[in-house]
Formats: C-alpha cells, sequence, structure tokens
C-alpha cells in the first residue's frame, strides 16, 4: 500500500498526519501499525498518529468537516490531544482543506474550536474538571497529586524541582481506582507568579517533549491552587517550548507554536 504522510509537532510533541479524507484508505488504524510508524527507529518516529477524515466518511454529524482520529504511540486511543489538534490544524490551513482564521475540528471530546495567528495556534478545549487530590509514585518517591480532565484523564504533582522525578523511562504508579483507563502525570514546578515548568509521562506514548492537554491540567490546578476566581493565564515551560493556557471557570483556551516540517509518500506492507 502507498500512502501519503506529513510530520509536524507542537513544541516537539511531533505527530504522523496521515490524510485518509474519505476514510477509505486507512480504516480503523490497526494498532501495530501505528506502533511502527511511531517508532523512533524502524518507523518515521513520532509521539502519536492523526488521521486526517471527514466527519461525513465516519458516518458524523457534525458542523465540523474533518474528525482528528488521534491515537498514541502504544496505537491506544484517546479522546484528546492538545498539542495535536493545533498540528493537525496547521496542516488543514496549509493544505487548503479549511479557511481560517477561525474554524471547529471534530474529536472523541467532541467539537473543538481552532484559531490562527502568525506562527501561533489557540485552541479552546472547552470544559474541565477536577477530582480528588490522590497520589502518583515514580523512582521510589510518591507525591500528593489532583485529579485534572481537559478531555483526557491527568494527574498533576507540585515538586520543589523538575529533577526530583528522576528518569521517567516506565509510567509513574498511579490509583487504579481513580483512573481505570490509565492516566497523563505532570511534575510542575512553580517559577514565579502564573509562570510554571512542566514535564509529563504520557499515557500511551511515555515521556514526551509536552503535552497541550497536560498544560491545560497544570494551568487548572495551579490556578485552583492559588485561589484563582476570574480567567487568568499561565505560562507553562516544557522541555521542546513555551505553551500559553487561559484559564476560566467553564474553559481553557490553549496557544503556541504548531509546524509541519517534512512529508512524503511511503510503501507499506504488514
Ligand atoms: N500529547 C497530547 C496528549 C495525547 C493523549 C494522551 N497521551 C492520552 O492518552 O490521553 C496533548 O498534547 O494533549
Amino acid at each position: 500500500m502507498e500512502f501519503a504522510w506529513f510530520k509536524g509537532h507542537g513544541t516537539e510533541n511531533d505527530f504522523v498526519l496521515l490524510p485518509d479524507h474519505d476514510g477509505t484508505l486507512h480504516g480503523d488504524l490497526d494498532p501495530a501499525f501505528v506502533a511502527a510508524l511511531c517508532d523512533r527507529r524502524r518507523g518515521l518516529g513520532a509521539d502519536g498518529v492523526m488521521r486526517v477524515v471527514r466527519c461525513t466518511a465516519l458516518g458524523h454529524n457534525s458542523p465540523a468537516e474533518w474528525f482528528m482520529d488521534y491515537r498514541n504511540a502504544d496505537g491506544s486511543t484517546s479522546q484528546m490531544c492538545g498539542n495535536g489538534i493545533r498540528v493537525f490544524a496547521r496542516h488543514l490551513l496549509e493544505q487548503g482543506l479549511v479557511e481560517g482564521p477561525e474554524f471547529p475540528v471534530d474529536t472523541r471530546d467532541g467539537l473543538k474550536f481552532l484559531s490562527v495567528e502568525d506562527d501561533l495556534l489557540s485552541v479552546d478545549m472547552g470544559a474541565w474538571t477536577t477530582g480528588a487530590h490522590t497520589k502518583v509514585a515514580a523512582n521510589g518517591q510518591a507525591w500528593e497529586a489532583l485529579e485534572v480532565h481537559t478531555g483526557n484523564p491527568h494527574a498533576v504533582a507540585f515538586v520543589d524541582s523538575l529533577a526530583d522525578a528522576g528518569t521517567l523511562v516506565e509510567a509513574p504508579r498511579h490509583d487504579e481506582s481513580v483512573f481505570p483507563e490509565g492516566v497523563n502525570v505532570e511534575f510542575v514546578q512553580r517559577l514565579a507568579d502564573r509562570h510554571v515548568a512542566m514535564r509529563v509521562h504520557e499515557r500511551g506514548s511515555g515521556e514526551t517533549r509536552s503535552c497541550g492537554t497536560g498544560a491545560c491540567a497544570t494551568a487548572i490546578a495551579t490556578a485552583k491552587a492559588d485561589g484563582q476566581a476570574g480567567p487568568a493565564t499561565y505560562r507553562v515551560d516544557v522541555p521542546g517550548g513555551t505553551l500559553h493556557v487561559t484559564v476560566s471557570t467553564d474553559r481553557t483556551v490553549l496557544t503556541g507554536p504548531a509546524v509541519i516540517v517534512a512529508g512524503g509518500t511511503m510503501e507499506w506492507s504488514a
């Protein structure tokens, strides 16, 4: 099978995009195929894969034309990817598949609204919720963490220094009764007022250089800890760059760069 691919990243959270506009090429993506594409030695290398497919091809009655079919590097699905959807939007704009500056994209977490301003892409991530305090553990240490849902599940732990979490080769342990479907874990260090640094271990992808939903979860947890009442914008530094998150009571808006860096066609035999 020959197919087209593109590669892009948002603050170095990187993705392979697979155009499958009418849903006839890739069907329900095989997890082994996704994992092989994401392999950094044997494949193109990425933290995840996004199939670019029309909502109508999936039988979805949606105000959006395009659906982001997101997969983690291990082939598992997630409801939402904040950096992924911004890279997806950049691809749609560059290929003339949408008209800017504002447009919707459908996801497993529902409709999201994108807006573009030069090299920055913003996504209105919609509603968020928080749960109870829970615990995460890694490398022989444990931390209290806040359960946050930004479409997908997160546990946010404040640390004195980002180095405290050590190497995150293995997934931090979490309470299975709180997160039965796994969790993305953020370690957060305060740097200044409304300015934090974050490391993340992503469910299904391992430690990545950035995570958009994780930056939103981090900003939500920080705003709660600050007792912030009205909307506030937080700067979240990640190993791959800087994101900004505006937290309001009913939504978050995530802003940062998103670029397409390569593309081509590929032969694939299973
Ligand atoms: N990198 C993403 C999050 C991707 C999904 C996550 N690993 C999960 O399984 O929920 C982002 O930028 O939000």
